[in-house]
């Protein structure tokens, strides 16, 4: 386990400009982790607003669960809400109690078994909806009303059917109603980036002075930019006379694939609450997604002065949960937690990485519940991570060898798209994949299939000579077998013939292990290739050159009565 590059938390707000970028640099390899684990008071806006700990809502189980094919079952839910409380997360987003009976009982039964974190339900700007949001969430220790409605002249017009009065009416009386059953009133403008700043401002002042303590304003359609939220969520905080009295929060979705950086741009203005989901599940393209958010906060707690409290050893586990309840995949190139996210292919990455992680890396992989970077062998790999993978599976070989070896993984890389460990131990280990000194297999076609003769054409190099030979067989591989008589005529015998697949995936290499018997010797060759016929091909050659050569080393040897031709 190697040292943590990343380190968080300078005691201040970054609300103007940060360090220049080399003095960021200069922090991020210099300070110390401080992960501010202790709950917050999401009730005391001043205190949150003054200081720099973000709440973290999660809405997995809400939007998350919005999106076509992310319905959790119960058992689901609170696996996932255990999870998400051991995560560190500050605020539960449940469910839409009123949606349906079964989500009513997920939030209760979740609200039930809650410890630290503030449980919350949804509820329209109706009474109906804010009474079973309460009812859902009497378990709980802490409990907030989320309620919400729409502010843009789109969906007053369309959606509602309301004029700004109305919604203005409408704001009061249901934070207010909702502040009947707890202190802790969230009130969200539902496609407030879309909405006139001068009717917002009014809106937001509306919410607070009836009692709403956290300000939500979601970017529903992931329409907006960073730095127009930016302005935006400034603008709010300049012209709410009471701002200061709520939390202001940023909810922000992915259609335009900005959901994060805009997330992140408005904690770099004031707000303190961010809204997000495990691995960016939402509605259509998703919402912000809790682990990037959370990594970039920490990863460059330099430049934005803020932290969370979420234990982000714990993240990969979480991002996996939320994967396999909802069956949605996570792609291979996704930050953070995707599997490539600490993947290392290329060779001068790779030697970078053996040389010092952090030239490719920014965080490491255990600071998000990774064991280890992996350096993954294929086409794009160089000699430093090629040997230093051979000696972890326990091969050290001297300079030509690994050459060799080198040379012929580069062509296996080729043809093949992953190699696994196993494809290299079998590259390696009994001279597997090159026949000897005396012999060389440089050629093999073979014709097979139904209604065609198996016929096999070979040419293997003696001591510098080519020759070439064609037979027939019973199948591809005796046709090549006999092919290889022809051309090296010989009068041993085959004992042996086994093939493995080394690996699984149709593009596994077949090992195969020959062993032939002449003269009261025998012995073994191994050849591995993907080409079934040409591993096979390739161990009968290996035990062919060890036989002559043994053969050239005592030549007077009597024949063993005891080998006998065997059947392929
Ligand atoms: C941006 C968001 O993510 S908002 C949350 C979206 N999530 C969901 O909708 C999931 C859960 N929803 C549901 O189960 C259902 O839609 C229910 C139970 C909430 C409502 O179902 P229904 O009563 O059949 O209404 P339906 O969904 O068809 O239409 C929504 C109604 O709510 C009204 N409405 C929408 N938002 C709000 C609001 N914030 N406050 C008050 N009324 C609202 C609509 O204008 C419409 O009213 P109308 O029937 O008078 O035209
Ligand atoms: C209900 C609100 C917060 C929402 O999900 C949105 O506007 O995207
Ligand atoms: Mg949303």
């Amino acid at each position: 386990m190697r040292a943590d590059p990343v380190r968080a938390l300078p005691n201040r707000i970054a609300r103007g400009p940060g360090p220049s970028l080399f003095e960021a640099r200069q922090f991020q390899m210099t300070t110390e982790t401080n992960p501010a684990r202790q709950p917050v008071d999401t009730t005391r806006a001043a205190e949150v607003n003054a200081g720099d700990r973000v709440v973290i809502f999660d809405t997995t189980l809400r939007d998350g669960e919005q999106c076509p094919g992310a319905s959790m079952t119960l058992d689901e839910k609170l696996r996932v809400a255990e999870m998400l409380e051991r995560l560190g997360v500050d605020v539960i987003e449940a469910g839409f109690a009123i949606a349906s009976n079964g989500d009513f009982e997920s939030v209760y039964k979740i609200a039930e078994r809650s410890r630290e974190a503030v449980i919350c339900s949804l509820a329209r700007a109706k009474h109906a909806d804010i009474e079973r949001a309460a009812e859902a969430l009497k378990p709980a220790r802490r409990r907030r009303i989320h309620t919400f409605i729409s502010t843009s002249p789109l969906h007053r017009k369309f959606k509602l059917n309301m004029d700004e009065a109305q919604v203005l009416e409408a704001i009061a009386d249901s934070v207010s109603f909702a502040r009947r059953f707890t202190d802790d009133v969230e009130w969200s403008c539902e496609d407030g980036t879309r909405t006139e700043p001068e009717f917002l401002y009014r809106a937001i002042e509306m919410a607070i002075a009836n009692g709403a303590t956290t300000i939500n304003v979601p970017d529903t359609v992931g329409y907006t930019m960073p730095e127009e939220y930016i302005g935006l969520i400034r603008a709010i905080r300049n012209n709410v006379p009471n701002i200061d009295k709520a939390i202001l929060s940023a909810h922000c979705h992915n259609d335009l694939g900005l959901a994060v950086a805009n997330s992140l741009a408005a904690v770099s203005a004031g707000a303190r609450q961010v809204e997000c989901t495990i691995n960016g599940i939402g509605e259509r393209a998703g919402n912000a997604a809790l682990e990037e958010i959370v990594m970039a906060m920490r990863t460059r707690a330099d430049l934005m002065g803020v932290g969370t409290g979420i234990d982000t050893t714990l993240i990969t586990q979480a991002s996996q949960l939320v994967s396999s309840v909802t069956g949605f995949p996570i792609q291979y190139n996704k930050s953070i937690v995707g599997r490539n996210a600490f993947a290392h292919e290329s060779g001068i990455h790779q030697d970078g990485m053996l040389k010092n992680a952090q030239t490719y890396e920014i965080m490491t992989p255990e600071s998000v519940g990774v064991n280890k970077s992996s350096l993954v062998m294929g086409k794009h790999s160089g000699r430093h991570a090629f040997k230093t993978k051979l000696k972890e599976l326990g091969f050290e070989l001297g300079d030509n060898a690994l050459e060799d070896a080198f040379r012929r993984f580069k062509d296996l890389a080729d043809r093949k798209k992953t190699v696994f460990d196993d494809d290299l131990v079998a590259l390696v280990s009994d001279g597997a994949g090159h026949e000897g000194e005396s012999l060389k297999l440089t050629a093999l076609a073979v014709a097979c299939g139904i209604g065609v003769d198996h016929v096999a054409t070979v040419t293997i190099e003696r001591e510098g000579v080519a020759h070439s030979a064609s037979a027939g067989g019973n199948g591809p591989v005796d046709a090549a077998f006999n092919a290889i008589g022809q051309a090296i005529p010989h009068e041993a015998v085959l004992q042996l013939y086994q093939v493995q697949s080394v690996t699984e995936g149709t593009d596994a290499q077949a090992r195969v292990t020959v062993r032939l018997g002449a003269r009261g010797r025998s012995h073994g060759g191994i050849g591995a290739d993907p080409d079934t016929v040409v591993a096979s091909a390739s161990a009968y050659v290996n035990a062919l050159a060890k036989l002559l050569e043994k053969a050239a080393d005592a030549p007077e040897e009597a024949a063993d009565p005891s080998i006998r031709s065997a059947a392929i």
